[in-house]
Protein backbone atom coordinates (compact mmCIF):
# COMPACT_ATOMS: atom_id res chain seq x y z
CA UNK A 1 0.00 0.00 0.00
CA UNK A 2 1.71 3.42 -1.31
CA UNK A 3 1.77 5.53 1.67
CA UNK A 4 1.88 9.22 2.58
CA UNK A 5 4.73 10.44 4.85
CA UNK A 6 3.89 13.20 7.88
CA UNK A 7 6.90 15.08 8.49
CA UNK A 8 5.25 17.17 10.55
CA UNK A 9 2.95 17.63 13.45
CA UNK A 10 0.47 20.39 13.77
CA UNK A 11 -2.28 20.99 16.23
CA UNK A 12 -3.87 23.82 13.75
CA UNK A 13 -4.65 22.03 10.49
CA UNK A 14 -2.42 21.07 7.56
CA UNK A 15 -3.62 21.81 4.25
CA UNK A 16 -3.11 18.92 1.57
CA UNK A 17 -4.01 17.79 -2.01
CA UNK A 18 -3.56 14.51 -2.97
CA UNK A 19 -4.51 13.75 -6.69
CA UNK A 20 -5.07 9.90 -6.74
CA UNK A 21 -4.95 7.83 -9.73
CA UNK A 22 -7.85 5.87 -9.64
CA UNK A 23 -10.54 4.96 -11.25
CA UNK A 24 -13.04 5.21 -8.94
CA UNK A 25 -16.27 3.10 -9.46
CA UNK A 26 -19.15 4.77 -8.88
CA UNK A 27 -22.32 3.95 -8.15
CA UNK A 28 -23.75 5.03 -11.77
CA UNK A 29 -21.00 2.42 -13.09
CA UNK A 30 -18.86 5.39 -14.29
CA UNK A 31 -15.36 5.71 -13.65
CA UNK A 32 -13.80 8.85 -12.15
CA UNK A 33 -9.94 9.20 -12.54
CA UNK A 34 -7.53 10.59 -11.52
CA UNK A 35 -9.08 12.02 -8.11
CA UNK A 36 -8.59 14.90 -6.39
CA UNK A 37 -9.12 15.21 -3.05
CA UNK A 38 -8.32 18.25 -0.43
CA UNK A 39 -8.27 17.73 2.99
CA UNK A 40 -6.85 18.56 6.32
CA UNK A 41 -4.72 16.42 8.92
CA UNK A 42 -4.52 17.46 13.03
CA UNK A 43 -2.17 16.03 14.98
CA UNK A 44 0.21 13.46 14.27
CA UNK A 45 -0.35 9.50 13.50
CA UNK A 46 0.51 7.18 16.09
CA UNK A 47 3.15 4.29 15.85
CA UNK A 48 0.23 1.50 15.34
CA UNK A 49 -2.11 3.82 13.46
CA UNK A 50 -4.43 3.72 15.64
CA UNK A 51 -5.86 7.02 16.55
CA UNK A 52 -7.10 8.08 13.54
CA UNK A 53 -10.33 9.94 13.33
CA UNK A 54 -12.25 10.96 9.99
CA UNK A 55 -14.46 13.60 10.26
CA UNK A 56 -17.07 13.98 7.47
CA UNK A 57 -18.57 17.56 6.36
CA UNK A 58 -22.07 18.42 5.97
CA UNK A 59 -23.93 19.40 2.64
CA UNK A 60 -22.07 22.60 2.59
CA UNK A 61 -19.01 22.69 4.77
CA UNK A 62 -15.73 21.39 3.52
CA UNK A 63 -12.30 20.12 5.19
CA UNK A 64 -11.81 23.22 7.52
CA UNK A 65 -13.22 21.78 10.51
CA UNK A 66 -11.49 23.53 13.02
CA UNK A 67 -8.99 26.15 11.00
CA UNK A 68 -9.50 29.08 9.93
CA UNK A 69 -11.93 29.24 6.27
CA UNK A 70 -9.83 30.37 3.52
CA UNK A 71 -12.37 32.10 2.07
CA UNK A 72 -15.08 33.50 4.44
CA UNK A 73 -11.93 33.83 7.59
CA UNK A 74 -14.34 32.07 9.99
CA UNK A 75 -13.06 29.65 12.50
CA UNK A 76 -13.61 25.97 11.22
CA UNK A 77 -17.43 25.22 11.04
CA UNK A 78 -16.41 22.10 14.23
CA UNK A 79 -14.06 24.13 16.32
CA UNK A 80 -16.36 23.68 19.19
CA UNK A 81 -15.94 19.81 18.83
CA UNK A 82 -12.31 19.60 17.14
CA UNK A 83 -9.34 21.23 18.63
CA UNK A 84 -7.11 21.21 22.07
CA UNK A 85 -9.11 19.92 24.81
CA UNK A 86 -11.62 19.25 22.78
CA UNK A 87 -13.79 15.70 22.41
CA UNK A 88 -11.53 15.42 19.20
CA UNK A 89 -8.24 16.05 19.89
CA UNK A 90 -4.92 16.42 18.22
CA UNK A 91 -3.02 15.99 21.04
CA UNK A 92 -4.54 12.34 20.97
CA UNK A 93 -5.66 11.64 17.40
CA UNK A 94 -4.75 12.06 13.88
CA UNK A 95 -7.57 13.61 12.46
CA UNK A 96 -8.21 13.97 8.88
CA UNK A 97 -11.19 15.74 7.41
CA UNK A 98 -11.81 15.87 3.63
CA UNK A 99 -13.55 17.61 1.24
CA UNK A 100 -16.09 15.85 -0.63
CA UNK A 101 -16.31 14.64 -4.54
CA UNK A 102 -18.54 16.74 -6.09
CA UNK A 103 -18.02 19.87 -3.64
CA UNK A 104 -15.69 22.65 -4.91
CA UNK A 105 -13.67 23.30 -2.50
CA UNK A 106 -10.40 21.29 -4.14
CA UNK A 107 -11.78 17.79 -4.64
CA UNK A 108 -12.80 16.57 -7.51
CA UNK A 109 -16.31 18.45 -8.45
CA UNK A 110 -17.91 19.85 -11.49
CA UNK A 111 -15.93 23.15 -11.19
CA UNK A 112 -12.91 21.49 -11.52
CA UNK A 113 -11.00 20.73 -14.39
CA UNK A 114 -11.61 17.72 -16.79
CA UNK A 115 -7.81 16.00 -17.19
CA UNK A 116 -9.14 15.06 -20.93
CA UNK A 117 -10.15 18.42 -22.02
CA UNK A 118 -8.68 21.28 -20.02
CA UNK A 119 -12.10 22.52 -19.26
CA UNK A 120 -14.84 22.47 -15.98
CA UNK A 121 -16.56 19.26 -15.70
CA UNK A 122 -19.59 21.26 -15.27
CA UNK A 123 -22.46 18.93 -15.95
CA UNK A 124 -20.51 16.24 -17.66
CA UNK A 125 -19.24 15.68 -14.25
CA UNK A 126 -20.76 12.22 -12.98
CA UNK A 127 -23.70 11.98 -10.91
CA UNK A 128 -22.30 10.82 -7.31
CA UNK A 129 -23.68 9.03 -4.59
CA UNK A 130 -22.93 9.99 -0.40
CA UNK A 131 -21.35 6.05 -1.16
CA UNK A 132 -19.41 7.63 -3.70
CA UNK A 133 -18.34 9.79 -1.50
CA UNK A 134 -16.93 7.41 0.97
CA UNK A 135 -15.19 5.51 -1.70
CA UNK A 136 -13.12 8.46 -2.15
CA UNK A 137 -12.13 8.51 1.42
CA UNK A 138 -11.11 5.46 1.49
CA UNK A 139 -9.18 5.89 -1.18
CA UNK A 140 -7.03 8.69 0.24
CA UNK A 141 -6.85 6.62 3.45
CA UNK A 142 -5.22 3.75 1.53
CA UNK A 143 -3.28 6.51 0.39
CA UNK A 144 -2.45 7.91 3.99
CA UNK A 145 -1.84 4.22 5.26
CA UNK A 146 -4.67 3.97 7.35
CA UNK A 147 -6.28 0.26 7.17
CA UNK A 148 -9.19 1.14 10.14
CA UNK A 149 -10.39 4.16 11.53
CA UNK A 150 -10.51 4.88 15.34
CA UNK A 151 -13.67 6.88 14.64
CA UNK A 152 -15.66 7.61 11.93
CA UNK A 153 -17.82 11.34 12.85
CA UNK A 154 -19.93 13.40 10.91
CA UNK A 155 -23.50 15.46 11.32
CA UNK A 156 -26.20 15.41 8.84
CA UNK A 157 -24.64 14.50 5.54
CA UNK A 158 -21.16 14.14 7.22
CA UNK A 159 -23.61 11.57 9.88
CA UNK A 160 -24.85 9.90 6.26
CA UNK A 161 -20.76 9.36 5.29
CA UNK A 162 -20.53 7.78 8.39
CA UNK A 163 -23.00 5.63 8.77
CA UNK A 164 -22.33 4.19 5.26
CA UNK A 165 -19.00 3.67 6.35
CA UNK A 166 -19.34 0.71 8.70
CA UNK A 167 -21.77 -0.88 5.73
CA UNK A 168 -19.01 -0.54 3.06
CA UNK A 169 -15.98 -1.02 5.25
CA UNK A 170 -17.17 -2.93 8.52
CA UNK A 171 -13.60 -4.01 9.16
CA UNK A 172 -11.92 -0.61 8.78
CA UNK A 173 -14.09 0.83 11.64
CA UNK A 174 -13.95 0.65 15.50
CA UNK A 175 -16.40 3.49 16.76
CA UNK A 176 -19.22 5.58 14.10
CA UNK A 177 -20.57 8.64 15.53
CA UNK A 178 -23.87 10.11 13.81
CA UNK A 179 -25.42 13.43 14.38
CA UNK A 180 -28.51 15.24 13.40
CA UNK A 181 -28.68 12.27 10.54
CA UNK A 182 -30.84 9.98 8.89
CA UNK A 183 -30.70 6.80 6.92
CA UNK A 184 -32.65 8.10 3.93
CA UNK A 185 -33.55 10.79 2.73
CA UNK A 186 -37.57 11.52 3.27
CA UNK A 187 -40.13 12.81 0.40
CA UNK A 188 -39.90 15.90 2.36
CA UNK A 189 -36.08 16.54 2.23
CA UNK A 190 -36.06 15.16 -1.52
CA UNK A 191 -38.67 18.17 -1.92
CA UNK A 192 -36.99 20.87 -0.62
CA UNK A 193 -33.85 20.19 -2.31
CA UNK A 194 -35.60 20.56 -5.44
CA UNK A 195 -36.94 23.52 -5.39
CA UNK A 196 -33.43 24.91 -4.52
CA UNK A 197 -31.91 23.09 -7.61
CA UNK A 198 -35.33 24.45 -9.67
CA UNK A 199 -34.25 28.19 -8.37
CA UNK A 200 -30.37 27.46 -9.98
CA UNK A 201 -31.84 25.96 -13.46
CA UNK A 202 -34.14 28.55 -13.74
CA UNK A 203 -31.46 31.51 -13.26
CA UNK A 204 -30.52 32.73 -17.03
CA UNK A 205 -27.22 32.68 -15.89
CA UNK A 206 -26.87 28.77 -15.45
CA UNK A 207 -26.70 28.09 -19.01
CA UNK A 208 -26.69 24.18 -18.29
CA UNK A 209 -23.89 24.53 -15.96
CA UNK A 210 -21.40 26.11 -18.74
CA UNK A 211 -20.75 29.52 -16.78
CA UNK A 212 -17.34 28.88 -15.45
CA UNK A 213 -15.72 30.86 -18.44
CA UNK A 214 -17.00 34.56 -17.92
CA UNK A 215 -17.55 35.23 -14.38
CA UNK A 216 -21.31 35.44 -15.00
CA UNK A 217 -22.87 32.71 -12.59
CA UNK A 218 -26.37 31.44 -11.67
CA UNK A 219 -25.72 33.69 -8.08
CA UNK A 220 -29.69 34.65 -7.86
CA UNK A 221 -30.82 31.64 -8.10
CA UNK A 222 -28.00 29.70 -5.38
CA UNK A 223 -28.72 32.29 -3.07
CA UNK A 224 -32.63 31.88 -3.42
CA UNK A 225 -31.38 27.56 -3.14
CA UNK A 226 -29.80 28.83 0.06
CA UNK A 227 -32.47 30.73 1.48
CA UNK A 228 -35.12 28.04 1.11
CA UNK A 229 -32.31 25.52 2.40
CA UNK A 230 -31.43 27.43 5.28
CA UNK A 231 -34.92 27.70 6.71
CA UNK A 232 -34.69 23.77 7.08
CA UNK A 233 -31.65 24.31 9.14
CA UNK A 234 -33.53 26.27 11.93
CA UNK A 235 -36.78 26.05 13.95
CA UNK A 236 -39.52 28.05 14.66
CA UNK A 237 -38.61 28.34 17.85
CA UNK A 238 -35.37 29.66 16.75
CA UNK A 239 -36.55 32.25 14.36
CA UNK A 240 -39.08 33.52 16.63
CA UNK A 241 -36.32 33.88 19.60
CA UNK A 242 -34.03 35.66 17.06
CA UNK A 243 -36.35 37.84 14.76
CA UNK A 244 -39.91 37.46 15.93
CA UNK A 245 -42.20 39.93 13.94
CA UNK A 246 -39.63 42.49 14.58
CA UNK A 247 -39.02 44.89 11.52
CA UNK A 248 -35.28 46.76 10.91
CA UNK A 249 -34.81 49.70 9.06
CA UNK A 250 -38.17 51.16 8.08
CA UNK A 251 -37.85 54.88 8.27
CA UNK A 252 -40.90 56.80 10.35
CA UNK A 253 -43.50 58.77 8.71
CA UNK A 254 -43.96 62.41 9.83
CA UNK A 255 -48.02 61.68 9.61
CA UNK A 256 -48.07 58.37 11.52
CA UNK A 257 -48.78 56.02 8.58
CA UNK A 258 -46.97 53.20 7.78
CA UNK A 259 -45.05 52.31 4.96
CA UNK A 260 -45.34 48.89 3.04
CA UNK A 261 -43.17 47.34 0.40
CA UNK A 262 -41.20 44.31 -0.72
CA UNK A 263 -37.48 45.59 0.78
CA UNK A 264 -36.75 42.86 3.85
CA UNK A 265 -38.97 44.90 6.22
CA UNK A 266 -38.67 41.93 8.41
CA UNK A 267 -35.60 41.19 10.18
CA UNK A 268 -35.88 37.78 9.27
CA UNK A 269 -35.57 38.72 5.42
CA UNK A 270 -32.82 40.50 5.73
CA UNK A 271 -31.21 37.40 7.73
CA UNK A 272 -31.91 34.74 5.15
CA UNK A 273 -31.09 37.77 2.07
CA UNK A 274 -27.63 37.67 3.60
CA UNK A 275 -27.61 34.24 4.24
CA UNK A 276 -28.27 33.57 0.13
CA UNK A 277 -26.01 35.96 -0.69
CA UNK A 278 -22.44 35.51 1.35
CA UNK A 279 -23.35 31.41 0.61
CA UNK A 280 -22.71 32.33 -3.21
CA UNK A 281 -19.55 33.80 -2.31
CA UNK A 282 -18.09 30.23 -0.93
CA UNK A 283 -20.23 27.69 -3.00
CA UNK A 284 -20.74 26.22 -6.84
CA UNK A 285 -23.83 26.32 -7.73
CA UNK A 286 -23.43 23.33 -9.93
CA UNK A 287 -21.87 21.33 -6.58
CA UNK A 288 -24.53 22.17 -4.85
CA UNK A 289 -26.99 20.29 -7.90
CA UNK A 290 -24.56 17.62 -7.59
CA UNK A 291 -24.84 17.20 -3.62
CA UNK A 292 -27.98 17.98 -2.88
CA UNK A 293 -28.49 14.79 -5.70
CA UNK A 294 -26.54 12.40 -3.93
CA UNK A 295 -28.18 13.36 -0.70
CA UNK A 296 -31.99 12.82 -2.48
CA UNK A 297 -30.74 8.99 -3.73
CA UNK A 298 -29.36 7.87 -0.01
CA UNK A 299 -30.93 5.34 1.69
CA UNK A 300 -28.77 2.25 3.11
CA UNK A 301 -32.03 -0.18 3.52
CA UNK A 302 -32.80 0.19 -0.14
CA UNK A 303 -29.03 -0.68 -1.54
CA UNK A 304 -29.49 -3.67 1.52
CA UNK A 305 -32.69 -5.33 -0.06
CA UNK A 306 -34.94 -3.11 1.78
CA UNK A 307 -33.36 -3.81 5.54
CA UNK A 308 -31.18 -1.31 7.63
CA UNK A 309 -30.22 -3.93 9.96
CA UNK A 310 -28.66 -6.08 7.30
CA UNK A 311 -26.38 -3.06 6.41
CA UNK A 312 -24.58 -3.63 9.46
CA UNK A 313 -24.23 -7.49 9.89
CA UNK A 314 -20.79 -7.41 8.80
CA UNK A 315 -20.05 -4.45 11.12
CA UNK A 316 -18.40 -4.80 14.38
CA UNK A 317 -18.38 -1.34 15.15
CA UNK A 318 -20.00 0.72 18.43
CA UNK A 319 -22.26 3.38 17.63
CA UNK A 320 -23.26 6.51 19.09
CA UNK A 321 -26.34 8.22 17.92
CA UNK A 322 -27.61 11.93 18.59
CA UNK A 323 -30.64 13.94 17.60
CA UNK A 324 -31.60 17.15 18.17
CA UNK A 325 -35.78 17.96 19.70
CA UNK A 326 -36.14 21.11 17.28
CA UNK A 327 -34.62 18.75 14.16
CA UNK A 328 -37.26 18.72 11.73
CA UNK A 329 -35.22 18.02 8.80
CA UNK A 330 -34.01 14.72 10.27
CA UNK A 331 -35.88 14.42 13.02
CA UNK A 332 -35.30 11.75 15.85
CA UNK A 333 -37.43 9.39 15.03
CA UNK A 334 -35.12 9.08 11.87
CA UNK A 335 -32.08 8.51 14.63
CA UNK A 336 -34.04 5.98 16.31
CA UNK A 337 -35.32 3.88 12.82
CA UNK A 338 -31.68 3.03 12.76
CA UNK A 339 -30.55 2.36 16.39
CA UNK A 340 -33.95 0.06 16.42
CA UNK A 341 -32.08 -1.55 13.15
CA UNK A 342 -28.79 -1.77 14.83
CA UNK A 343 -29.53 -2.97 17.72
CA UNK A 344 -31.97 -5.92 15.89
CA UNK A 345 -28.48 -6.72 13.82
CA UNK A 346 -26.54 -6.71 17.84
CA UNK A 347 -24.69 -3.68 17.51
CA UNK A 348 -23.58 -1.86 20.15
CA UNK A 349 -25.09 1.70 19.54
CA UNK A 350 -25.92 4.53 22.26
CA UNK A 351 -28.66 7.20 21.36
CA UNK A 352 -29.75 10.40 23.10
CA UNK A 353 -31.91 12.85 22.09
CA UNK A 354 -30.71 16.62 22.96
CA UNK A 355 -32.82 19.93 23.23
CA UNK A 356 -31.72 23.18 21.68
CA UNK A 357 -34.20 25.45 19.94
CA UNK A 358 -32.08 25.98 17.06
CA UNK A 359 -33.12 23.15 14.62
CA UNK A 360 -31.00 20.70 12.43
CA UNK A 361 -27.87 22.96 12.46
CA UNK A 362 -27.88 22.94 16.41
CA UNK A 363 -24.73 20.76 16.09
CA UNK A 364 -22.76 23.29 14.70
CA UNK A 365 -23.87 25.66 17.45
CA UNK A 366 -22.65 26.10 21.44
CA UNK A 367 -23.62 22.68 23.05
CA UNK A 368 -21.71 21.48 25.96
CA UNK A 369 -23.59 18.27 25.90
CA UNK A 370 -22.91 17.33 22.55
CA UNK A 371 -19.13 17.46 23.81
CA UNK A 372 -19.47 15.91 26.66
CA UNK A 373 -21.43 12.50 24.82
CA UNK A 374 -19.39 12.45 21.94
CA UNK A 375 -16.21 12.82 24.56
CA UNK A 376 -17.29 9.99 26.79
CA UNK A 377 -18.39 7.93 23.55
CA UNK A 378 -14.62 8.10 22.20
CA UNK A 379 -12.79 7.72 25.17
CA UNK A 380 -15.03 4.54 26.01
CA UNK A 381 -13.76 2.97 23.12
CA UNK A 382 -9.74 4.08 24.76
CA UNK A 383 -8.56 6.36 22.12
C1 LIG B 1 -21.84 21.69 8.49
C2 LIG B 1 -20.66 21.88 7.77
O1 LIG B 1 -20.07 20.94 7.48
S1 LIG B 1 -20.13 23.43 7.40
C3 LIG B 1 -21.37 24.47 6.92
C4 LIG B 1 -21.83 25.24 8.07
N1 LIG B 1 -21.86 26.61 7.81
C5 LIG B 1 -22.94 27.17 7.38
O2 LIG B 1 -23.94 26.53 7.14
C6 LIG B 1 -22.82 28.66 7.19
C7 LIG B 1 -24.14 29.35 7.18
N2 LIG B 1 -24.90 28.94 8.28
C8 LIG B 1 -24.90 29.61 9.47
O3 LIG B 1 -24.36 30.67 9.67
C9 LIG B 1 -25.64 28.88 10.51
O4 LIG B 1 -26.71 29.59 10.93
C10 LIG B 1 -24.76 28.46 11.65
C11 LIG B 1 -25.49 27.45 12.44
C12 LIG B 1 -23.54 27.76 11.07
C13 LIG B 1 -24.27 29.64 12.52
O5 LIG B 1 -25.28 30.08 13.33
P1 LIG B 1 -25.15 31.42 14.19
O6 LIG B 1 -23.79 31.54 14.75
O7 LIG B 1 -26.31 31.40 15.13
O8 LIG B 1 -25.26 32.55 13.11
P2 LIG B 1 -26.59 33.14 12.47
O9 LIG B 1 -27.43 32.08 11.90
O10 LIG B 1 -27.23 34.05 13.47
O11 LIG B 1 -26.00 34.01 11.30
C14 LIG B 1 -25.13 35.07 11.57
C15 LIG B 1 -25.01 35.93 10.33
O12 LIG B 1 -26.30 36.49 10.01
C16 LIG B 1 -26.19 37.92 9.96
N3 LIG B 1 -27.44 38.48 10.41
C17 LIG B 1 -28.05 38.32 11.62
N4 LIG B 1 -29.19 39.03 11.64
C18 LIG B 1 -29.31 39.65 10.45
C19 LIG B 1 -30.27 40.54 9.88
N5 LIG B 1 -31.35 40.91 10.54
N6 LIG B 1 -30.05 40.99 8.64
C20 LIG B 1 -28.95 40.60 7.94
N7 LIG B 1 -28.02 39.77 8.42
C21 LIG B 1 -28.18 39.30 9.67
C22 LIG B 1 -25.05 38.23 10.92
O13 LIG B 1 -24.53 39.51 10.65
C23 LIG B 1 -24.08 37.11 10.58
O14 LIG B 1 -23.44 37.42 9.38
P3 LIG B 1 -22.01 36.76 9.00
O15 LIG B 1 -22.19 35.27 9.06
O16 LIG B 1 -21.74 37.25 7.61
O17 LIG B 1 -21.03 37.24 10.02
N1 LIG C 1 -25.87 24.22 7.46
C1 LIG C 1 -25.08 23.09 7.21
C2 LIG C 1 -25.77 21.82 7.52
C3 LIG C 1 -26.81 21.44 6.50
O1 LIG C 1 -27.16 20.13 6.72
C4 LIG C 1 -24.55 23.11 5.80
O2 LIG C 1 -24.83 24.06 5.10
O3 LIG C 1 -23.83 22.22 5.40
Amino acid sequence: MASASFPDDTRFGLRRQARLPGPLRLDSGAALGPVDIAYETYGRMNADRSNVILICHALTGDQYVASDHPVTGKPGWWWRLVGEGKPVDPARHFIVCANVIGSCMGSSGPASLDPATGDPHAMRFPVITIADMVRAQAMLLDHLGVDRLHAVIGGSMGGMQALIWPTLYPERVKSCVVIASTARHSAQNIAFHEVGRQAIMADPNWRGGDYYADGAIPSAGLAVARMAAHITYLSEAGLTEKFGRRLQGRPENPNGSKTFGFDADFQVESYLRHQGLSFVERFDANSYLYITRAMDYYDIAEDHGGSLAKAFTASRARFCLVSFDTDWLYPTAESRLIVHALNAGGAQASFVELSSPFGHDAFLLECPELNRVVDGFLKGGRA
